[in-house]
């Protein structure tokens, strides 16, 4: 399975902080390694870092990275970038393609994204060629990318755990 972060652009702090923290907060429950964040917004970084300290993991968060320059890294370092947008090829046409890659980049935008990435981009990835959001694609593509198996994970530095209940709610602290 390939290595995933996320890249988060066109992030806007005055509106998006909800919405980023849960493409954060998505990317890390769904097995993604970490997510650069290509605007200034400590909160968010704070926010997700927190619940990761709490729930375990080695989930990174990089806040203000230019993303210009983080796929120019990316793909220097031999990685890949896939590309969610509802133009793109269909994501059930080259999953399996993706799936062989050793790394792979996902940008996810909030508005309407720069034109250059659909060329920098490696693949352009549609989950439905309907509009939706971010967050419903990136979860959409990771389970798919990774055959469901990022469901059941497990955290073992986790200092709190949940004991799934038929009814109610458990938790476990350490
Ligand atoms: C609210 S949408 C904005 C889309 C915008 N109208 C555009 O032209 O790119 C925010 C992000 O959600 C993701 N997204 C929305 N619908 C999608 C779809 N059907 N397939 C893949 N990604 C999608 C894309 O990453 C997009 O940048």
């Amino acid at each position: 399975m390939p290595e995933v972060a996320v890249l988060r652009i066109g992030h806007r702090p005055e509106r998006d902080q909800r919405v980023t923290t849960h493409v954060g907060l998505a990317a890390r429950a769904l097995g993604a390694r970490g997510m650069y964040l290509a605007a200034d917004d400590p909160g968010v970084a704070l926010s997700i870092t927190d619940v990761a300290s709490r729930w375990g993991g080695d989930f990174f968060i990089e806040n203000d990275v230019k993303w210009r320059r983080c796929i120019q890294d990316w793909k220097a370092a031999g990685g890949k970038v896939a590309h969610l947008t509802m133009y793109g090829l269909r994501m059930t046409d080259v999953i399996d393609d993706i799936r062989t890659e050793e790394r792979v980049l996902v940008v996810v935008g909030a508005e309407k994204v720069p034109g250059d990435i659909y060329g920098l981009a490696d693949y352009n990835v549609s989950v439905t060629t309907q509009p939706h959001s971010e967050i419903s694609s990136l979860a959409l593509f990771l389970d798919h990318l990774f055959e469901g198996k990022e469901l059941n994970r497990e955290y073992p530095d986790a200092k709190i755990r949940i004991e799934p209940t038929k009814v109610g709610k458990k938790t476990v602290e350490r």
